[in-house]
């Protein structure tokens, strides 16, 4: 008897992009990735208004490409700040979508996966998945504790990305991912650096809130107390302060753009202030690898490169120069997220796998 086949509307929005695909049997139908230049998203008030702009791009896409969402069988989105919770597929919920429509763990474009996903499949009465959303949370005790009593640190990261690509590692090389050591560097809108021991990211940086390098649109680490100094200074509003950190923080704030294809040209023309960022943020990477791999003993089996970044060669080059000292480095550029969304959901609807329930 033949396996029953599945047909999969899988939605990811990140800060820079909405990418999505159909895929059919695991086979990819059609990828679309629409991206979004800094002055596009900054008309929209908060994350929650991007929603039918990005829901129209994507109906566009799938009607441009011929797709009848009639005859699919399930949508699946990124999954966004919630509650921490453990990896898997989970049902979209009544419970999920309040936490994000609120913003209950903050403000990211991942948080319109799950709604986007419930929208389009109740109008076509088919159920609605997420797969490892940014807040999968399996830090260690230590990892926890921020130096800082009144906070602690939070595992916000690209969760289904940095697995995904873990996972292809250990296929490509004949071993199980839950047998590896292993430093997974998503460079993105957003840049997070997990600790992968043993199939668990035992630690990552918050790539959301002010920890680790900048990136393209975040600042990162910042000097504590001068950041405070500023808040309180009388001359910032708590909403400036928090765009110039999330948003508008990294490359924009010092050029003016997310785009580090932009970036790269203007390096290539003779911009010596866009080459002394760029490599500052290659500069911060790097160092953040050479902590994950103090936290493994120095035992590390490889070290990934992947995300929409780790296409630029130079800025790879400038990164593994610093840390190939440590281990073998692998590039996996873009990312392995829409096959991972298709993936948990294929798990769920083939009875592999029971759909998780976010609690209420
Ligand atoms: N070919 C490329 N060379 C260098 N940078 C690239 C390339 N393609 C995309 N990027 C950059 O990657 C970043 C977006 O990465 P991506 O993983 O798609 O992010 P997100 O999922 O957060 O939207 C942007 O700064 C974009 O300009
Ligand atoms: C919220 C952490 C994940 C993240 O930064 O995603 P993007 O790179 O898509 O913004």
């Amino acid at each position: 008897m033949c396996a029953q086949s599945f047909r999969i509307l899988v939605i990811n929005p990140g800060s820079t992009s909405t990418k999505i695909g159909v895929y059919d049997g695991g086979n990819l139908l059609m990828e679309n990735t629409l991206r979004h230049s800094t002055e596009e998203i900054e008309q929209y008030p908060s994350i929650i208004d991007q929603y039918a702009y990005r829901k129209d791009g994507i109906l566009n896409a799938l009607s441009n490409e011929d797709i009848n969402i009639q005859e699919l069988d399930a949508v699946c989105g990124r999954g966004g700040l919630l509650r921490p919770i453990e990896g898997g597929t989970y049902t979209v919920n009544e419970a999920m979508i309040i936490d994000l429509k609120k913003g209950y763990a903050g403000q990211h474009a991942s948080n319109l996966g799950a709604i986007l996903a419930k929208e389009i499949a109740t109008t076509l009465n088919i159920p609605a998945f997420i797969v490892d959303p940014v807040v999968v949370d399996e830090l260690a005790p230590l990892a926890r504790i921020s130096g800082f009593a009144l906070i602690d640190r939070k595992s916000i990261f690209h969760a289904l990305n940095q697995k995904a690509v873990a996972r292809r590692y250990a296929k490509q090389i004949g071993k199980k991912y839950e047998d590896l050591k292993l430093i997974v560097t998503h460079l993105g809108g957003g840049i997070t650096v997990g600790v992968h021991e043993y199939g668990k990211v035992i630690d990552v940086n918050n790539g959301l809130h002010g920890d680790g390098p900048f990136s393209p649109e975040r600042a990162g680490t910042v000097p504590a107390g001068d950041l405070v100094e500023l808040c309180f200074s009388g001359e910032h509003f708590r909403d400036e302060v928090m765009k110039k950190l999330v948003g508008h923080g990294g490359l924009v704030g010092y050029l003016g753009t997310n785009d580090a294809v932009k970036v790269e040209k203007r390096i290539a023309t003779g911009d010596k202030q866009a080459k002394l960022i760029y490599d500052a943020m290659a500069y911060q990477v790097a160092k953040e690898i050479g902590s994950s791999a103090a936290v493994l003993c120095g035992k590390v089996d490889a070290i990934i490169l992947t995300g929409g970044l780790a296409y630029g060669k130079e800025f790879i080059e400038s990164i593994s120069s610093k840390v190939d000292w440590i281990a073998d480095i692998i590039v996996y550029p873009g990312e392995d997220e829409l096959q991972a969304l298709a993936e948990g959901a294929n798990r769920v609807l083939s009875g592999e796998e029971t759909a998780k329930i976010y609690p209420s």
